[in-house]
């Protein structure tokens, strides 16, 4: 965690709420996404969790022709926002405008007519191609629910389909169980392409297959891309494969999308602190990120998405997280602890809400189990504090045990930032339309590369 003061001289960077592309991009634009939400309710009533909110309030633009790749860690929302984009999920805010139309509010027909013009590829062959059908069959399947052409028709669209993803005739007569994962993953190409779709949603395509497949069938991917003039989402895990085959990239934190821009520029220089923090933990000769990039390890795990922080999203792990006002010379020891131990009190307030103990049950033996003093000795046991922050300390100790939240207000209010409290807009942080949701890019404030490289 690292100290950063306001700064007069930072050059102004013009920001909004959107990440999509600017203006002079509309033109090329296939796909809008406006501050989409996707949150998953529980079906029961009393006592009911709060929603998941696995995609927050996403805009982006997708343009016509590119790949966009969306990386983050697993869970931050990118399966459910693809899943929304084509409309296997139901939007619970926001639009994905095609065309100008808002393909979020379709139904029934017109539902019908916007997914056919997707493909969506899933990350396990294996789980989705019906083992009981014939290659034949599967790929047969999306034209058949479209009621394309005559029988013979769909025949020979299904042997053009499996010529097209390298598969040969006599394939059509075997099932899936027959074909190696790399195989299997060209059905699920070719079935994904039947209705000549203008979109691909590919949702980590090649991560279920051996390193050796993988690049065959990355290129296969390559090549139909550039053939067909295709458009695609590349939902991936694998930055490095992103860094090969996306020209854009957007990358997801906790169900927002924090930094979105051209993938070299991405790479080469990243913006936001996630973005560093992502970049930075893969090892080795094979990393994407530039050398000169300093290695962050991040403070435990991405808060639960039902709990999200008030302020910005990666605020409670942030290595470039604003400074408190009132101590602004707190060490990276000292706020890295506070910060743990306000996390652990978060935990404790859900806790003891009414639910605790299905909620515990949930969380397994978690600090709730533990005294708070306990904690907090050993949190701060090697930590120096000026006197009046460990003061606020003791005063939030005191009262953490019979009344957590009190203790949480207690540290909010001595040891809080802008950060906690203030959800980033997006700015531009270059002049190729490059944008990142961080609120040190605000000109008051050093950026956050300068402590981060
Ligand atoms: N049907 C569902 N009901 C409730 N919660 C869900 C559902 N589907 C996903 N989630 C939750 O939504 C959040 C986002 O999940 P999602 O699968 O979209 O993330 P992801 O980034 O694609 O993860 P991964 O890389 O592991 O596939 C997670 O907390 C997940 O547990």
């Amino acid at each position: 965690m690292t100290a950063s003061t306001p700064s007069g001289d930072a050059t102004a960077v013009p920001s909004d709420d959107s990440m999509s592309a600017s203006t002079a991009d509309d033109r090329d634009t296939f796909l809008d996404i406006l501050d989409l939400e996707t949150h998953y309710t529980d079906g029961s009533l009393i006592g009911a969790d709060p929603p998941v909110r696995a995609v927050d309030g996403v805009s982006l633009s997708i343009r016509r022709g590119e790949t966009l790749g969306l990386v983050g860690e697993s869970g931050c929302g990118k399966t459910t926002l693809g899943r929304t984009l084509v409309g296997l999920e139901s939007a619970t805010a926001g639009s994905v405008v095609v065309d100008g139309e808002d393909v979020t509010d379709l139904s029934g027909s017109d539902l019908r007519a916007w997914q056919r013009r997707v493909g969506v590829v899933f990350q396990d062959p294996q789980e989705s191609l019906n083992d009981r059908l014939t290659v034949g069959e599967i790929v047969a399947e999306p034209l058949e629910a479209h009621d394309w052409g005559t029988p013979a028709d769909r025949e020979d669209r299904v042997f053009t389909l499996l010529e097209q993803v390298g598969l040969r005739e006599e394939h059509f007569y075997r099932y899936p169980h027959q074909f190696s994962g790399g195989q299997r993953q060209r059905v699920a190409i070719a079935r994904a392409l039947a209705l000549e779709p203008e979109f691909l949603i590919l949702d980590e395509p090649v991560s279920a297959l051996d390193v050796s497949v993988q690049a065959r069938v990355i290129n296969l991917l390559e090549e139909l891309q550039a053939e067909l003039g295709l458009t695609s989402l590349f939902v991936a895990h694998d930055l490095s494969l992103v860094r090969h085959i996306a020209d854009r990239v957007a990358v997801m934190y906790l169900g927002n999308v924090l930094e979105v821009g051209s993938t070299d520029r991405v790479f080469a220089d990243p913006a936001n602190p996630y973005t560093r923090s992502l970049l930075s933990a893969i090892p080795g000769s094979s990393s994407p990120a530039p050398e000169s990039l300093e290695r962050v390890t991040l403070n435990g795990t991405p808060p639960n998405p039902r709990h999200p922080p008030a302020g910005c999203p990666f605020s409670t792990r942030c290595p470039a997280k604003i400074t408190p006002a009132d101590y602004p010379g707190l060490s990276a020891d000292a706020l890295g602890a506070i910060e743990t131990f306000r996390d652990v009190l978060r935990e404790r307030t859900r806790a003891t809400s009414g639910l605790s103990d299905r909620l515990k049950r949930r969380l397994g033996r978690s600090s709730a189990d533990r005294d708070l003093d306990v904690i907090a000795t050993e949190l701060f046991d090697d930590v120096d504090l000026p006197t009046s922050a460990r003061a606020e300390l003791d005063r939030a100790i005191a009262t953490a045990g019979t009344d957590p939240a009190a203790a949480l207000a207690v540290l909010e209010d001595a040891f809080g930032s802008v950060c906690d409290r203030e959800s980033p807009a997006a700015h531009a942080v270059d002049d190729t339309g490059r944008r990142s949701r961080c609120l040190r890019h605000r000109p008051e404030y050093d950026d956050p590369r300068s402590d981060l490289s």
